[in-house]
């Protein structure tokens, strides 16, 4: 456990249809060197002494095969598979409510390659300030386009990130933006903006290109290739 007595659950959402990726089964369970995307996410928290529990949101349909592969890969640390809901938001929402920690880790099942390092700033980040993400600053120009494919603006990329997962909260504090943002029938792309438009403060982690979310095709061996880059090089330790 970390910083005293403090208890952390990771939600893994995984109830996403993955229509991006094009491929009859959702992109969270194709195989990712031997094994299904989910369940290198899942064995990253399994391995991490500072995570108590993990709460896994999955599809109706698929609470069983789940339940199935929790058995199968003995994740001992998996309490709950519970169904998630229509948008992203919807299934953390569902996970948060199943989960039994003062605080909580969100994380996208489809970002198998986080290191245990990054999830650990992101941890210490949130224990800080409250509400951390990891991000990373973006690389590229970055413009507004309107219709006909017409530059409109180009913000300054000095204070442009890219946001990753895990996003780490107290999970009080999570919980009631969640309800807010259903209140008011707002959805957002992360549980960050949740919590920004709750008037709370919300930090950035230092956190890594390499941390990709699995989306369209062309992900699915740059994936491979960045896991076994780092097998290769002996990084795939609890501590890396
Ligand atoms: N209703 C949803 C939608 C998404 N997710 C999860 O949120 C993560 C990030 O979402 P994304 O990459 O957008 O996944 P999909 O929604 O599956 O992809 P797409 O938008 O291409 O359909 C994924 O692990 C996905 O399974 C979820 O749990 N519930
Ligand atoms: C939460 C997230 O992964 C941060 O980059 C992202 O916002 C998820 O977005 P998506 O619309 O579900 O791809």
């Amino acid at each position: 456990m970390m910083s005293g007595e403090r208890t952390w659950s990771a939600i893994v959402v995984a109830a996403g249809r993955g229509t991006r990726m094009g491929t009859a089964e959702s992109k969270q369970y194709l195989p990712l060197l031997g094994k299904p995307i989910l369940i290198h996410t899942l064995q990253l928290f399994e391995r991490m002494e500072d995570i108590a529990e993990t709460i896994l949101v999955t599809g109706e349909n698929d609470i069983e095969r789940c339940r199935e592969l929790v058995r199968e890969y003995g994740l001992g640390k998996v309490k709950a598979v519970v169904p998630g809901g229509a948008e992203r938001q919807h299934s953390v929402y569902q996970g948060l409510k199943a989960s039994g920690s003062d605080w909580v880790l969100v994380h996208d099942a489809v970002r198998p390659l986080v290191s245990p390092l990054a999830v650990r700033r992101c941890m210490a980040a949130a224990v800080h300030s409250g509400a951390a993400v990891l991000a990373v600053p973006v690389k590229d120009t970055i413009k507004k386009v309107g219709p006909g494919g017409v530059i409109e603006d180009t913000p300054d990329r000095s204070s442009l990130w890219a946001i990753q997962t895990p996003q780490a909260f107290n999970s009080a504090r999570l919980m009631e933006c969640h309800v807010r943002a259903e209140a008011d029938a707002f959805v957002g792309t992360d549980d960050a903006m949740l919590v920004e438009r709750c008037g709370q403060q919300v930090t950035v982690a230092e956190g890594e290109y390499t941390n990709i979310k699995i989306t369209t095709p062309e992900d699915l061996p740059w994936a491979a290739f960045l896991l076994e880059e780092r097998d290769r090089r002996g990084g795939n330790r609890e501590g890396e």
